[in-house]
Parts: C-alpha cells; sequence; structure tokens
C-alpha cells in the first residue's frame, strides 16, 4: 500500500505519533520538519510580499501554524499571528514567544485584526475533542465572512477528525494540507463543504510504525488511481475467446423506465465485457437491440404496467426445445436498473442464482418492500448492493446515518453482501469490515441514470474478472473510481450542467486513454 491509501482515526494517529516520539524522534524536530514542508508548499501558493493572517491555537496544531510564520516571515512575507488563547502547550508556547520576540504582530482579539490575501488555519487540528463555542466561534465564523483563501493545516478547525461531523462551527478552507495520513474526517461526505482542494504532505512516517497501529491489512482503504487501474482486465490475453471475457446477464427497464436499461448497457459495453445479454420486457426488445447491436436482448413476459413479470423461456422450434433461461450459465449478473416495483415476483428467484449477483435501484427497494435483505446471506456467490442514500435507509432502516463509513460497514456485515453506499463520498463495505472510499467525484454526476451507468460498468467488470484472483471489493472500487472520473473528465470539458447520463458512457473510456 500506497502513504495515499492509508486512512486513520485521531487515536490511530496519535498512536502512530507515539510510537514514532518513543523510538527517539525528539517531537520539536517532527514538528519543525512538518512545519518546514507545509510552508514550503505555502510559497509554491502565495506569492513573496503577500500578507498571510496565521491562526494559532492552543495545541501542536498551532504549534506547526507559528513555526510557518516564522518561516514566511523569513521569506519575505507579511505576516501577523491570531493567538487568542491563554494556555499554550509547551512546545507551541515557545514558538509564539519566539515569533513575538522576532517582532512580528500578535492579536488576541478580532477587532484589531487587519486585512491580509491568505488565512493560515492552525486552530485545532487531530486535538479536537469538544464543541468550539464563546470567543473562538465567533472569530471561526468572522474569518469564513472574509473574502480571503484560508489553507488549513491538517484538518479544518472545528471538524469531527473522525466523523468530519462539525463541533459547533468549523473554518471553510479553500485548501486542507493534510499531515501524514489521511484522516477518516476528510473523506466523509458531510465535511465536504468545509475542505475545498485536499492534499497530503507526506513526513516520512515509517511503514513499519503505520502497520503496527493499522495492521498489516488496514481496514479503511482510500481509493487511488493506482489501485484502480491495477484491477482492470488489461491487457487482455493473446489467446483467448468473447466467453472467456465475461458473460453478462442485465435484467432491467421497464416501458415507464426504458433509458435504464439502455444505459446500463452502455455502461456495460464500457466495461469491455466479452458477452451481454439484457433481459427486458418484451415490448422493448427492439429499442434495445437498435442501441445496443452487439447485446443479445432477451424479450420477458410483462406485467400490465409494462415491467417484466417473470424470465421467460427461450429456446426455438417447438415448447418441448423451450427451457427457462439458466442463471447459473452467466457470469454475473446485474438486476434493477428500470425495473420498477411491479417486478416483485422476480427478485426472490434471482437471488436464487449462483453467480455473482449486483442488485440496484427498484431491486433494491423491492427487498426493502419484501424484508429479504436476510435471504442474502446464505447466497453461494458474492452479492454486491449499491444503494444511494435513500434506498440505504429504506433497506437499512435502524441504521445510523451520521459516520457514513460506519454505516455502510454495519450494512455489509448484517447483509453478507458487498454495499456500495452512493454519495460524493462513495463508502464501499465488505461483510468484514474492510471498507474502501473514493476521494474524488463530481456534482454533475447528480443526475438521473448516472448511477445506472455505474451498474452496468461495475457488473462488465465484475463478469470478466471474477474468476481471476481478484478481491470483488478491489473490482467494485475500481468501477467506483472509473465512473466518477469519467464524471470529471466530462464535467472538465462540458461544465457540471453537460454530463448527462448518456454522455457519461461517452466519456467511460477516454479516463482510461487518459
Ligand atoms: N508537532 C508534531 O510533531 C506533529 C504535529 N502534528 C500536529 O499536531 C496536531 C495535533 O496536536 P494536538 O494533539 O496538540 O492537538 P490540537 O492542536 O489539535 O489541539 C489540542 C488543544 O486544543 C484544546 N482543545 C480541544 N478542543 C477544544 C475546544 N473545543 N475549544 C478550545 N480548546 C480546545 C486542547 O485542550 C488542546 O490544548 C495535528 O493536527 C498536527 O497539526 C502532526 O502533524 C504530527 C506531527
Ligand atoms: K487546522
Amino acid at each position: 500500500m500506497t502513504k495515499e491509501q492509508f486512512v486513520v482515526t485521531a487515536a490511530q494517529m496519535r498512536d502512530i505519533e507515539t510510537r514514532i516520539f518513543a523510538a527517539g524522534m525528539p517531537v520539536a524536530a517532527l514538528m519543525e520538519k512538518v512545519a518546514g514542508l507545509i510552508s514550503q508548499r505555502l510559497q509554491a501558493i502565495i506569492s513573496p510580499g503577500q500578507c498571510v493572517g496565521i491562526l494559532a491555537g492552543p495545541g501542536h496544531n498551532g504549534g506547526d501554524a507559528l513555526v510557518v510564520a516564522r518561516e514566511l516571515h523569513f521569506r519575505g512575507y507579511q505576516v501577523w499571528i491570531y493567538q487568542p488563547f491563554s494556555q499554550l502547550k509547551e512546545l507551541t508556547s515557545q514558538h509564539f514567544q519566539y515569533a513575538q520576540n522576532l517582532g512580528i504582530t500578535c492579536y488576541q482579539e478580532i477587532s484589531q485584526i487587519p486585512n491580509c490575501d491568505f488565512l493560515i488555519d492552525g486552530l485545532f487540528g487531530f486535538g479536537l475533542e469538544r464543541k468550539i463555542t464563546d470567543s473562538i466561534a465567533t472569530a471561526i465564523n468572522y474569518f469564513n465572512s472574509k473574502n480571503q483563501p484560508i489553507i488549513s493545516i491538517d484538518i479544518p478547525s472545528g471538524l469531527h477528525t473522525d466523523t468530519g461531523e462539525v463541533l459547533g462551527t468549523a473554518i471553510q478552507a479553500n485548501y486542507t494540507f493534510c499531515l501524514g495520513l489521511w484522516k477518516q474526517g476528510l473523506l466523509q461526505e458531510q465535511a465536504l463543504p468545509y475542505v475545498g482542494k485536499a492534499e497530503l504532505i507526506d513526513f516520512d512516517i515509517s511503514l513499519a510504525d503505520i502497520h503496527a497501529v493499522l495492521g498489516n491489512n488496514p481496514q479503511i482503504k482510500r481509493i487511488t488511481k493506482t489501485t484502480a487501474l491495477s484491477t482492470l482486465p488489461l491487457p487482455r490475453p493473446l489467446i483467448t475467446h468473447k466467453y472467456k471475457q465475461g458473460h453478462l446477464l442485465l435484467i432491467c427497464g421497464s416501458k415507464r423506465y426504458a433509458g435504464g436499461a439502455i444505459l446500463t448497457g452502455l455502461g456495460a459495453r464500457a466495461s469491455g465485457v466479452g458477452m451481454l445479454s439484457i433481459a427486458v420486457p418484451e415490448s422493448l426488445k427492439m429499442l434495445l437491440v437498435s442501441h445496443l447491436p452487439e447485446a443479445l436482448i432477451i424479450g420477458c413476459p410483462e406485467t400490465e404496467t409494462g415491467a417484466i413479470a417473470n424470465l421467460p423461456f427461450v429456446g426455438c422450434g417447438s415448447d418441448s426445445e423451450m427451457h427457462l433461461i439458466d442463471l447459473n450459465s452467466f457470469t454475473t449478473i446485474a438486476c434493477g436498473p428500470g425495473l420498477t416495483k411491479d417486478s416483485i415476483s422476480l427478485i426472490p428467484e434471482i437471488i436464487k442464482c449462483e453467480c455473482p449477483l449486483i442488485l440496484d435501484a427498484d431491486a433494491l427497494n423491492i427487498l426493502a418492500q419484501l424484508g429479504t435483505i436476510p435471504t442474502l446471506k446464505p447466497r453461494k456467490s458474492a452479492t454486491v448492493l449499491t444503494p444511494h442514500t435513500g434506498e440505504f435507509q429504506r433497506l437499512f432502516p435502524n441504521i445510523s446515518y451520521t459516520n457514513r463509513i460506519k454505516a455502510v460497514q454495519i450494512a455489509a456485515q448484517e447483509s453478507g453482501a458487498v454495499v456500495l453506499l452512493k454519495g460524493a463520498r462513495t463508502a464501499i463495505s465488505n461483510p468484514q469490515g474492510g471498507v474502501w472510499i473514493n476521494p474524488e467525484s463530481t456534482p454533475a454526476l447528480a443526475r438521473g441514470g448516472s448511477g445506472d451507468v455505474l451498474t452496468g460498468l461495475l457488473s462488465g467488470l465484475l463478469a470478466q474478472i471474477i474468476n481471476k484472483e481478484t478481491v470483488i471489493e478491489d473490482i467494485v472500487a475500481t468501477a467506483t473510481w472509473w465512473h466518477s472520473q469519467a464524471g470529471i473528465l466530462a464535467a472538465e470539458t462540458r461544465t457540471e450542467l453537460g454530463v448527462d447520463a448518456f454522455t457519461l458512457t461517452q466519456y467511460l473510456l477516454p479516463v482510461l486513454k487518459r
């Protein structure tokens, strides 16, 4: 694993820090090193001569900020310090005293503070332990109301390091320089409006210390480009044939939501899957053929409302040659997009299949309605559930939602399935509690049909890779990364308004070329 993949809680970071200090690294030397790296990074963003306001707290986050103040002062920046606390940790206090002796102006009251070009937020880091109140809360709100860009050291002050919750109030940063290892809170959806552009400042924590605290196979991982690309079925073997590249069955669509079936099919197409079969209501058959000529379209008996009533008998010639489609002949099945809840009788049958199964959209709503989550556990092969927030809450009404990472872990454990909780920071968990978090996405993807594209892409990848020695959750993580990167690429060229679900399918393959 690389440093970019590890994710820590405050307690884990504290344990790692304690090991580093116990092994002999002087606390002051580490602060000097970390703050030196922050200062170098700041000099790439802020031009010499500009005015920088440093917000320093009572702990070592404040200590880091005060070292930064000193460095920027000597590099020719105009620096002032806001430090309103009466009690400081010893090292922080020493740096504060030295900064004052250097003649850097220090303020205790916001009423005295002049304007500046940038604010550096070193009020609180992972040591924040309670709600911010009184004059500090007022100060944070004041700095947020100013127009200066704010750069937070480690984590925007006021955010809970693990859950990303706002404790009273919090700095709304434009940039966050996370120190050493990614803090879990920065990858929680609720932290997003406060974090800005986040980057990791690597200060050389040894892998031995990381593994000693997180274990050899850490539970929570951040998806990176490198890990995502390494799971793709590329390059293809020189000698192969279509059935060796997976046979995927999509069960989707209805008269009402015909487009859902097409988008799922186009997502699967981009995955490169060898054989694609799509079961849709009989009346949609020709429509699907016209959009996906390479796919085998299976027309199904319909309900009165135009939903799939049941899977059909297929074959040719006399009735005696007809047989029910054999679900176990596919390498993977995905079911749900555009189905409507009228396909209710379908789901209990499909769950019995022995190949990997992805359930999405109305398949999840039907599961919730039938209360059949427990029936997933005895399945002989992997199950992947891909709910968005609303579907998740219907499926798992008793799971608290404040900490999405915890919520998805509990859902996976309860269902025995891999659960992918969609959102601005999609989180994926396996039943053993292993979590993958997608650190980048775009609000351009908040559009009808983009989830259908993900289901197609994911199931097409699973169908191809499932028999190789790849962990299923790694493939789910890869599909999630690929899908969001396509959204980001499309939004770059077409703006955030220009990423309809069909357009999204056209940007999937260019992501790999990039
Ligand atoms: N100096 C070093 O060697 C290193 C320092 N690091 C920095 O150290 C930080 C952690 O330092 P600390 O453990 O000192 O913690 P913090 O600097 O985050 O803050 C802890 C201090 O804030 C006080 N406090 C907590 N909640 C409060 C509230 N609501 N209102 C008022 N006061 C409150 C505590 O009593 C304590 O004095 C990291 O975030 C990082 O910036 C790390 O990057 C690793 C290396
Ligand atoms: K901070």
